[in-house]
C-alpha cells in the first residue's frame, strides 16, 4: 500500500488553479490514487459564459478523467467548487464558504497564477503576489491545516545561472511594490516596470520571484514548501501519455511548426531543453505534500523539478525528433510543408523572418484578397513572431538547478511510493516522450482525427510550395 496515497485518504484538500493545466492533472491523480479522500475544494471563477458547475462538469467529462470515473464513481460529489476570484479582496468568497474552508482544510496546493509573459505589472502582482499573501493569511486561520504547497517556477531566478533550492531576496520588497501599485496610475507603472524588473526577462518570472519572497515573509508557523518546475510539458505516463490542453510554452511552437507557419527559430541548438512532464511535477507535489505534513521540516524547503541535470535533452535533439514525428504523424491542412532551422544570430533570424515567414504570409493574403476573402495571415504571423520572440530568452540559455531536496525526498519514499509517485526523470526516454507529445498535441489540442493520417501523409508527399485550405 502506498503511504502517500493513504495519507490523502479522508483529507480535505484546497486547490487554487484547479482549472489550469497543472491543476487538472493534480486533481486527476489525487482522485485516482486516493479515491477515499474527503473533498477537494477548488476556487473557481465563472469564465467564457460557463458557470462554475459547467466548468467542473466539463473537466470531469474530459478524456483526462476517464480512469478516475472507474475508481471513484462518485467523483462529482467529492469536488466542491467555490466561487472565487483571486483578483478580489478576500477572493470574493462568501462568508459561509470561507467558514467551511477555514475550518475544514487540511492541505493547500496553490497553483493559480497568471503565466502570461506580457501581463501588466498590476495584474501579475495582484495574482502572483498579493493573492499568495492573502491565501497565506487564510491558511494561518486554518486550525486543521497540515501543509501549504506553493507552486512557483524554476525560472523565478532566471537572472542567475546556477540556482539553488533557496529563496533569493528580490531587490525591492514585495510589500513596497504592492503598496505603490495601489496609488500609481497605469502610465507611470508602465514607465517604471523595466526599472523594477531589471534583469528578469519578463513580468511573469519577476512576480513569481516576488511571490516566493511573500511566502517566506508570511510563513508564520505554517508548514510550507515551494515547488519549482521548469517548462511543464505533456504527460509522460499518467493517466496516459501525451495529454496536453493549452498552447503555452512548447505547445504553441509545435503547432506552428507542424502547420508549416514557423520555419526558423532563433535558438541555441546545444542549450538544455529543460522540459518536465506534467505528471512528474504532480507526483512530486503529492510527495512534498505528504512529506511536509508528516515530517514538518523546520524551515520552508524548496524543491526543483527539472530535467537538465539528471537527464538532459537539448533543443537540437528535441527539434529533430519533433520534425521526424511530423513525417510519421503529420498535422492536417498545413500552410506549408513543416521544416525548421535554428538560426544563431539576430541578422539571420531577421532574414528568415522576412523570407520564410512574412513574405509567404503577405503572398497568401494577396491571394485571399484576390479571391474575395478577408486577409488574415499577416496578422496571425505577426502574432506568432511576437510570441516566439518572447520565448527566445529561454531557448538560448542553459541553467543549472540543484536538486538536493528533490533527491533527498526520493530517497525517503518507500519502493511502492517511488513507483506510484514517480518523479525520477532519469527514466524518461526523450525520443518516445517527444513522439507522444506531438501525437498528444494533434489529438487533444488540435482535436484532429487519427483516421486522417494516411491522407495527410499523401498531401505532405505532394507538397513543396505554400498551400492551404485554412
Ligand atoms: C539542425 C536541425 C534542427 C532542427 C530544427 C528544428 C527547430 C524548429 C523547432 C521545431 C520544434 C519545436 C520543438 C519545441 C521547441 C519549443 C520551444 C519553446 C520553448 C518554450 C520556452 C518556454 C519557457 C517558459 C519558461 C517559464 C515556464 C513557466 O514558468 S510558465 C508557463 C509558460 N507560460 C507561457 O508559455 C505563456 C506564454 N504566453 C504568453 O505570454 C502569451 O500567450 C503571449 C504573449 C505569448 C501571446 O499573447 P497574445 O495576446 O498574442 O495571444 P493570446 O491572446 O494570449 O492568444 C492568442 C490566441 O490563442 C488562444 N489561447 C491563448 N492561450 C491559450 C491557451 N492556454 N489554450 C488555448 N488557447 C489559448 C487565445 O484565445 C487566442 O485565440 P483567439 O482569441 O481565437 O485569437
Ligand atoms: N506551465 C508551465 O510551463 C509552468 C507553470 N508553472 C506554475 O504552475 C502553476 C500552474 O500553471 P499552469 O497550470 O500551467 O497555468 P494555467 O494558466 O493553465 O492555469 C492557471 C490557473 O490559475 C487560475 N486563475 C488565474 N487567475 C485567476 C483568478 N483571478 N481567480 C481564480 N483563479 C485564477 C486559472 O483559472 P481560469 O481557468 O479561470 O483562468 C487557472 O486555473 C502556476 O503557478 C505557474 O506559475 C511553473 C513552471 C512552468
Amino acid at each position: 500500500m502506498s503511504t502517500i496515497a493513504a495519507f490523502y485518504g479522508g483529507k480535505s484538500i484546497l486547490i487554487t488553479g484547479a482549472t489550469g493545466f497543472l491543476g487538472k492533472v493534480l486533481m486527476e491523480k489525487l482522485f485516482r490514487t486516493s479515491p477515499d479522500l474527503k473533498v477537494i475544494y477548488i476556487l473557481v471563477r465563472p469564465k467564457a459564459g460557463q458557470t462554475l458547475q459547467q466548468r467542473v462538469f466539463q473537466i470531469l467529462d474530459s478524456k483526462l478523467f476517464e480512469k478516475v470515473k472507474e475508481v471513484c464513481p462518485n467523483v462529482h460529489e467529492k469536488i466542491r467548487a467555490i466561487y472565487a476570484d483571486l483578483n478580489q479582496n478576500d477572493f470574493a468568497i462568501s462568508k459561509e464558504d470561507m467558514q467551511e474552508l477555514l475550518s475544514c482544510t487540511n492541505i493547500i496546493f496553490h497553483c493559480a497564477a497568471t503565466v502570461r509573459f506580457d501581463d501588466t505589472l498590476r495584474h501579475a502582482v495582484q495574482l502572483n503576489v498579493t493573492a499568495t499573501r492573502q491565501l497565506l493569511l487564510m491558511a494561518s486561520q486554518m486550525p486543521k491545516l497540515e501543509a501549504f504547497i506553493h507552486i512557483s517556477t524554476a525560472y523565478s531566478n532566471c537572472n542567475l545561472k546556477h540556482i539553488d533550492e533557496v529563496i533569493y531576496p528580490c531587490p525591492v520588497e514585495p510589500k513596497k511594490i504592492i503598496d505603490s501599485l495601489e496609488w500609481l496610475d497605469d502610465a507611470i507603472i508602465d514607465e517604471i516596470t523595466p526599472k523594477l524588473i531589471r534583469d528578469w526577462p519578463n513580468i511573469y518570472t519577476y512576480t513569481k520571484a516576488l511571490g516566493e519572497m511573500v511566502v517566506q515573509q508570511e510563513s508564520r508557523n505554517l508548514n510550507i514548501a515551494i515547488i519549482r518546475p521548469s517548462i511543464v510539458g505533456a504527460t509522460w505516463q499518467e493517466p496516459f501519455p501525451g495529454w496536453v490542453d493549452n498552447i503555452n510554452g512548447p505547445n504553441g511552437i509545435i503547432i506552428a511548426t507542424g502547420k508549416g507557419f514557423l520555419r526558423a527559430i532563433k535558438a541555441t541548438p546545444m542549450a538544455v531543453a529543460d522540459v518536465i512532464p506534467v505528471d512528474t511535477v504532480v507526483n512530486l507535489m503529492l510527495a512534498v505534500g505528504w512529506y511536509t505534513a508528516v515530517h514538518r521540516p523546520k524551515s520552508t524547503l524548496v524543491y526543483h523539478i527539472t530535467s537538465g541535470n539528471m537527464n538532459p535533452c537539448n533543443w537540437h535533439k528535441m527539434g529533430v525528433q519533433v520534425l521526424a514525428t511530423f513525417e510519421k504523424i503529420p498535422f492536417e491542412r498545413p500552410f506549408r510543408r513543416p521544416n525548421a532551422n535554428f538560426t544563431s544570430n539576430s541578422f539571420t533570424s531577421q532574414y528568415w523572418n522576412a523570407v520564410s515567414h512574412r513574405a509567404p504570409a503577405i503572398i497568401y493574403d494577396c491571394y485571399l484578397r484576390l479571391t474575395g476573402r478577408k486577409p488574415r495571415m499577416t496578422k496571425l504571423m505577426n502574432r506568432l513572431l511576437r510570441t516566439v520572440s518572447m520565448l527566445e530568452y529561454f531557448i538560448n540559455r542553459s541553467w543549472e538547478w540543484s536538486t538536493y531536496n528533490t533527491e533527498m525526498l526520493m530517497s525517503e519514499l518507500s519502493p511502492e511510493d517511488q513507483r506510484v509517485f514517480n518523479f525520477d526523470v532519469r527514466q524518461l526516454n526523450w525520443l518516445e516522450y517527444i513522439e507522444n507529445y506531438v501525437l498528444g498535441v494533434k489529438k487533444y489540442l488540435l482535436k484532429e482525427d487519427m483516421a486522417g493520417i494516411p491522407k495527410a501523409k499523401q498531401r505532405l508527399k505532394r507538397s513543396c510550395t505554400p498551400y492551404s485550405t485554412l
